[in-house]
């Protein structure tokens, strides 16, 4: 496997990747857009920083690519819809650079309230000005965070250090998330009247986009300082110019800019406006974190493991993954034997979680259960990344429920799939944890493993079928390994499930199809 790195992500950081005996890993010099079209088929995963654009014609092109791994936060540089449809998996590094990140912030904050780079470069220019630098203090003023994620909760705590009030805007996290850090939350209006300088600390989105334009600029404070070491686009840079230049805006500080590189933009000639090019993340203990949290993540991808950061998947915390990890396996072999027992289009699909299972985020395992079912019938590739892309692009509805009830059992996942021939029930469940069972097909109650090979025989309840089954099996020297049978009610329809050794041939199946009160036969390999 080949792993092209670009950006220039941390060498040092790369070591879970280089321990890989059969993953090649080849740096990448700056490439244009079709350079890396040119060569993107060559690879299995990729990784980057934010220079490099993985746009939807390189994801057309990479034909090998498994996992997109970004070394730090942000992904916007990425389409994640194009990597999705493909089933490519986008990996971020989410945790390592949030020091680094809020450590910056707070020396923009000191910087724009002391002017230390203006006062700098004036002494280094051979003049001794102190009238010209009175500064502010800190202590004492109102902080507003909009963004109070990672990055914003670190500034948070790190301005209480210097005694600031602070106030924040984020409309997904909790109430009580931060009482815990004793920061009010407010709307934005307020948070905009009521801050002496503003931090800003969420991603770029359409709805964040230009978020401080000059209606936004017109509700804040006469003299507020801005901060942005987020995303450039969310300040409306010539609006910023303007209140910055009629006085209402005091200083502004930013680290990221609309279009980057930036070196024209008007904003860098004001006095009171102090820029870095993109430096948040810039620090030697923040490029080795990510690298090496990015590299593990690409390693476990390309392993088939779970990873924990996927940004196009659902996610769940390791703690979580433990717990549900053997359902996700039992879920993937329902999907599997339901795809095998099929007659006909397939329509709608309906999984019921229940009992100890209910409690749990359960999208992560009806994604593998659809992975299980698609797969085997579609020509595209459908993975744990695009399987619900494709299940909705192809029409299929899928419906997903929990219930407390689950009958005898500690926990059970059915699946109903729906053809236009009609419908068939499967249904699973862990015993003593960890033992994967199918309990029951079509209503008839079994126990069987979920692995290996086996026959699947609606019939009569009567005698001499199961012997006429049995010798067919035999007469082609297929062992049979071990047997089931399940029925409603004496003399009417049931269900036989042979475990067999080896996959039975057509020609016999053929056969066993003509035996007086067989209904069905379906050979399901798992
Ligand atoms: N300058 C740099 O080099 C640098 C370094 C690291 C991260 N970043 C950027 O900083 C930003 C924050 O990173 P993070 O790790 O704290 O992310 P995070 O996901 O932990 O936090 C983002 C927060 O923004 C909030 N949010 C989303 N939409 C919002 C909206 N419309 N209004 C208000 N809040 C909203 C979310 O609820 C979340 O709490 C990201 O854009 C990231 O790319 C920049
Ligand atoms: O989102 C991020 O992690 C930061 O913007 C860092 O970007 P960089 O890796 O290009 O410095």
């Amino acid at each position: 496997m080949k792993v092209l790195v670009m950006d220039g992500v941390a060498e040092k950081g790369l070591a879970p990747l280089r321990q890989q005996p059969d993953i090649e890993v080849v740096i990448g010099n700056k490439m244009t857009e079709d350079e890396l079209v040119a060569v993107i088929g060559q690879y299995d995963g990729l990784i980057v920083r934010s220079a490099t654009k993985v746009t939807a014609r390189v994801i057309e092109a990479a034909t090998r690519l498994k996992v997109i791994g970004r070394a730090g936060v942000g992904v916007d540089n990425i389409d994640r819809n194009a990597a999705t449809n493909k089933g490519i998996l986008v990996v971020n590094a989410p945790d390592g650079n949030t020091i680094a990140a809020a450590e910056l912030t707070m020396a923009m904050m000191l910087s724009l309230a002391r002017k230390v780079p203006m006062a700098c470069s004036k002494l280094k220019s051979g003049c001794w000005d102190k009238k010209a630098f009175m500064g502010m203090e800190l202590r004492g003023k109102t902080l507003g965070v909009i963004g109070l994620g990672r990055i914003g909760s670190a500034v948070a705590k790190r301005a209480q250090a210097m005694e600031m009030h602070i106030v924040a805007y984020d409309p997904y996290i909790s109430e009580e998330h931060a009482q815990k850090m004793a920061v009010e939350l407010l709307s934005l209006d307020k948070v905009f009247e009521q801050a002496d300088i503003i931090t800003i600390h969420m991603p770029k989105t359409k709805e964040t986009y230009h978020m401080i334009n000059k209606e936004a600029l017109e509700k804040m404070k006469e003299g507020v300082r801005i901060i942005n070491c987020a995303r450039g686009g969310i300040v409306d840079e010539p609006a910023l110019y303007e209140y910055m230049v009629n006085g209402k805006v005091a200083g502004a500080a930013l680290d990221v800019f609309e279009v980057e590189p930036c070196t024209e933009n008007p904003l860098l000639q004001l006095e009171n406006f102090i820029a870095t090019p993109h430096l948040g993340a810039s620090t030697e203990e923040a490029q080795i974190n990510v690298a090496v949290d990015v590299a593990e993540e690409i390693v476990a991808a390309l392993r088939g493991d779970l990873v924990k950061n996927a940004v196009n998947i659902p996610s769940m915390s390791p703690k979580l993954l433990a717990k549900v990890r053997p359902f996700l396996d039992l879920a993937e072999k329902l999907g599997k034997f339901q795809a095998q027992m099929l007659n006909g289009r397939l329509e709608k699909v309906e999984v019921v979680y229940s009992g100890e299972l209910a409690r749990y985020d359960v999208n992560p395992i009806t994604t593998l259960l659809l992975k299980g079912l698609l797969d085997p019938i579609l020509q595209e590739n459908v993975n744990f990344v695009n399987a619900p892309v494709v299940a909705r692009n192809r029409g299929i509805t899928v419906v997903q429920t929990t219930t407390d009830n689950a009958e005898d059992y500690n926990n059970l996942i059915t699946v109903a799939v729906y053809t236009n021939n009609g419908k068939r029930l499967l249904s699973g469940a862990l015993f003593q944890g960890n033992d994967p069972r199918i309990v029951n097909i079509d209503g008839y109650r079994i126990n069987a493993a979920t692995s290996g090979h086996m026959l699947v025989v609606p019939h009569i309840d009567k005698p001499r079928i199961v012997g006429k089954v049995g010798t067919v099996v035999g007469d082609k020297d297929i062992n049979i390994a071990g047997m089931q049978v399940g029925r409603i009610e004496l003399g009417g329809k049931a269900i036989m499930v042979m475990m067999v050794d080896n996959i039975v041939p057509q020609c016999a199946m053929d056969e066993l199809a003509k035996i007086d009160g067989v209904l069905e036969v379906k050979m399901v390999s798992l």
